[in-house]
């Protein structure tokens, strides 16, 4: 039946193309579709597969995309950014740069605080070896860092780790899978983030690469560099200590110690005026910064800052309503513009103060509040209890709060966000 609604719709005669011809052209289109999510039609039992020579064909081709950059392009690109360099990136890049082109496989671990240039130092580097056909994979722990990379992914979609990855955990790469084939080829791995990813993906990928490449040297003898800041987000262990983060942080692998590390300084996103700022919250990540407890508030905080007008709020009687009213001006005016919501945002360390934040936002819109609940009864499950209602009150299970679970009530307004 899809070999004749093919026919049809391609308009293929059937003394152009045979059935069998159409059948590998089909399994191909498939196979095409799902390489697009890493997948092969091998990965079904059910299913055919096409010719091993075609097959082939594709996955050569489709090796030849990924090497497709636009030559002039990327070499301008590098030029440009190559050109600013600051002393400290240029001498990463170097390494990098030594590492990838006389095939020495060196770890590299690029320490930097946000906006010392990171993401920039890897930008050059991945424009200089695209505009030498030679491929990169640039990926990040998160979704969103890994958006500011040149065509990166999550490392765990990319690599195909699995999520629980333990400490003998393997990438789902099966040899002879285009993936494999892309991984072989790849001459160096950027992995942005990496703090805050449990050392077991990182030794998963560090297995993968050893078995792929059949060598022992670390990620199989390729370039790797990580990238990131240890005072930023370490693992999260569920229910586990900050013991069990530090542990699980990737400068407690075996790896480590094979691990060339750099480190990044000058910030290169401050203007002089935020400086002295930044230095502060520096300090307060490694835990020197001068401590003044005011009787307003019990937060660490320096001197400089306690003079600086601009950067504390000095209303507390209502904390909530000084922060909204210092980020959210003219809420009642604007609060339907769309650039004016994505240009402001409050940060909280926890859910709570974000429903208490959000609640005071609500109320403060002009409008009349509508409410919606969730389902609220409890299914029948098939244990022999006399009353599943009486040992779960639909009071008790509405209070709960969960992240990934909406609450029980959604309030709205019309406009707001
Ligand atoms: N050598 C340089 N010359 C000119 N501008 C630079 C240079 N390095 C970085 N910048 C600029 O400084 C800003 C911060 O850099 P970048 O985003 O690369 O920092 P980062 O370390 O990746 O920060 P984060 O960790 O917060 O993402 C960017 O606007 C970037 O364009």
């Amino acid at each position: 039946d899809i070999l004749h609604t093919l026919r049809r719709k391609f308009d293929f005669p059937s003394y152009q193309v045979g059935d069998a011809e159409l059948e590998q052209y089909t399994l191909l289109e498939i196979e095409k579709l799902l390489l697009q999510s890493d997948k092969s039609l091998a990965d079904y039992s059910d299913m055919p597969t096409p010719d091993k020579e075609l097959l082939k064909a594709l996955r050569n081709s489709l090796l030849q995309e990924e090497k497709r950059y636009n030559v002039p392009k990327e070499l301008a690109d590098h030029n440009s950014l190559f050109a600013t360099l600051n002393k400290e990136q240029r001498e990463v890049y170097d390494a990098v740069i030594e590492s990838v082109i006389e095939k020495k496989g060196k770890l590299f671990f690029v320490y930097g605080p946000g906006g010392t240039g990171k993401t920039f130092l890897y930008k050059t580097i991945i424009s200089r070896l695209r505009s030498e056909k030679k491929i990169v994979l640039p990926v990040a722990s998160s979704g969103i860092a890994a958006l500011l990379l040149p065509g990166g992914r999550t490392a765990h979609s990319r690599f195909k780790i699995p999520l629980n990855a333990l400490d003998d955990t393997m990438c789902n790469i099966n040899k002879g899978t285009f993936v494999a084939e892309l991984i072989i080829q790849t001459e160096l791995i950027i992995w942005d983030e990496a703090p805050m990813t449990h050392r077991h993906a990182f030794e998963a990928l560090d297995r993968t690469l050893r078995d792929l490449m059949s060598s022992e040297r670390p990620f199989g003898g390729k370039t790797v560099v990580l990238g990131g800041d240890f005072r930023q987000i370490l693992p999260v262990i569920p229910q586990g200590s900050r013991q069990d983060s530090i542990m699980a942080a990737i400068n407690r692998s075996y790896l480590w110690s094979s691990c060339h590390v750099y480190e990044l300084k000058q910030n290169m996103r401050l203007n002089p005026d935020e400086k002295q700022f930044a230095k502060w919250l520096l300090d307060v990540g490694d835990g020197v910064a001068e401590e003044v407890k005011t009787s307003e508030n019990e937060i660490l905080t320096s001197q400089e800052i306690l003079m600086d007008e601009r950067l504390l709020l000095r209303n507390t009687k209502h904390p909530i309503a000084a922060i909204v009213a210092e980020c959210y001006e003219d809420l009642q005016t604007s609060y339907t513009k769309q650039e004016y919501l994505t240009e402001r945002a409050i940060l909280t360390p926890k859910n709570d103060a974000v429903d208490e934040v959000n609640q005071f936002l609500l109320d403060q819109i002009p409008g009349e509040v509508k409410e919606y609940y969730s389902s609220d009864s409890v299914a029948i499950g098939d244990s022999n209890m006399e009353d599943e209602n009486g040992i779960y009150p639909p009071e008790y299970l509405n209070s709960l709060k969960f992240s990934g679970l909406p609450n029980h009530v959604l309030s709205l307004k019309v406009g707001a966000p």
